[in-house]
């Protein structure tokens, strides 16, 4: 069992004028088996929220909760490290943009599965687990001797981020804007990789994107339309549609 639950959620950052509020009352609620797409204007604060619930330091909580229920009770989220929040179930695919030279694929992927269970993975295993997931999401085997994003290409960034992915598996995905930079071939690899995850069927998602394409390979239960710092309307793969259709006029002016 797995939930997390963000409710009334306030998020300052500190800027040359001030601090300035971004999220402005977040309420959602991501049950497991749930995929939840958020979909937003630019600058509406999507990537904050996925930011403050990974916990990245600029970003200041001055109201609101986090928890996360899972097998070992209800957690405060935001009471937690970073380390701590991942240790939790939380997967935060922006956790780990930065190029690491010197660390390959393979080692960086042992120490986070380490810290996460605690105990390192039995290496035979870890080899077989490593290999399946990297020809799954058709990846050249070399990769997993590259250093860290150095060099990645858009879609190697997100083919690492869904091997990551699987291989951490985690109780809840927050992905952010996971379509980014794909072409078709690996938007439906990427896709399908996200799917296997989901059709774990105890797992939450959470999926940040800018346009429909993705959802029309990774089916969403709940779409929430973003706009100025919180949730302006919630509704079904329907809600996608029409945004594709029509974009965020009516939602912005029913805002301002
Ligand atoms: N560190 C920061 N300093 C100043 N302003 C910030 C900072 N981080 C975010 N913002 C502002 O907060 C607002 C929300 O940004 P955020 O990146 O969360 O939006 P978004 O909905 O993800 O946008 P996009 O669709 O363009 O990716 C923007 O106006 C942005 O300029």
């Amino acid at each position: 069992m797995a939930t997390l639950d963000i409710k009334d959620l306030h998020v300052s950052v500190t800027t040359e004028d001030g601090d300035k509020e971004i999220l402005k009352g977040v309420d959602l609620t991501i049950r497991e088996g749930e995929t939840h797409a958020i979909m937003g204007p630019n600058g509406s604060g999507k990537s904050t929220l996925a930011y403050s619930i990974a916990g990245h330091p600029k970003y200041t909580v001055t109201g609101g909760s986090v928890t996360l229920d899972g097998p070992d009770g209800r957690a405060d989220v935001l009471a937690m490290s970073v380390d701590e929040r991942a240790r939790a179930g939380l997967f935060l695919a922006m956790q780990y943009p930065v190029e690491v030279p010197g660390v390959s694929v393979a080692n960086f992927l042992r120490t986070a599965k380490t810290a996460i269970d605690g105990e390192a993975p039995k290496l035979r295993t870890w080899v077989k687990d490593v290999n399946s997931a990297m020809e799954q999401l058709k990846m050249d085997p070399a990769f997993s001797q590259r250093s860290v994003n150095e060099g990645f290409s858009g879609g190697e960034k997100k083919r690492h981020e869904i091997m990551q992915l699987e291989l951490l598996d985690p109780l809840v995905a927050i992905l952010d804007e996971t379509d980014s930079g794909l072409d078709i071939d690996a938007l439906k690899i990427v896709s399908e990789g996200v799917n296997r995850f989901k059709a774990e069927g105890d797992k939450g998602v959470l999926l940040i994107t800018h346009y429909t394409r993705i959802l029309r390979y990774i089916t969403p239960d709940f779409v929430h339309v973003f706009v100025d710092g919180k949730v302006a309307e919630q509704g079904g793969p329907e809600l996608a549609e029409e945004l594709e259709a029509s974009g965020y006029d009516r939602f912005v002016k029913a805002s301002a």
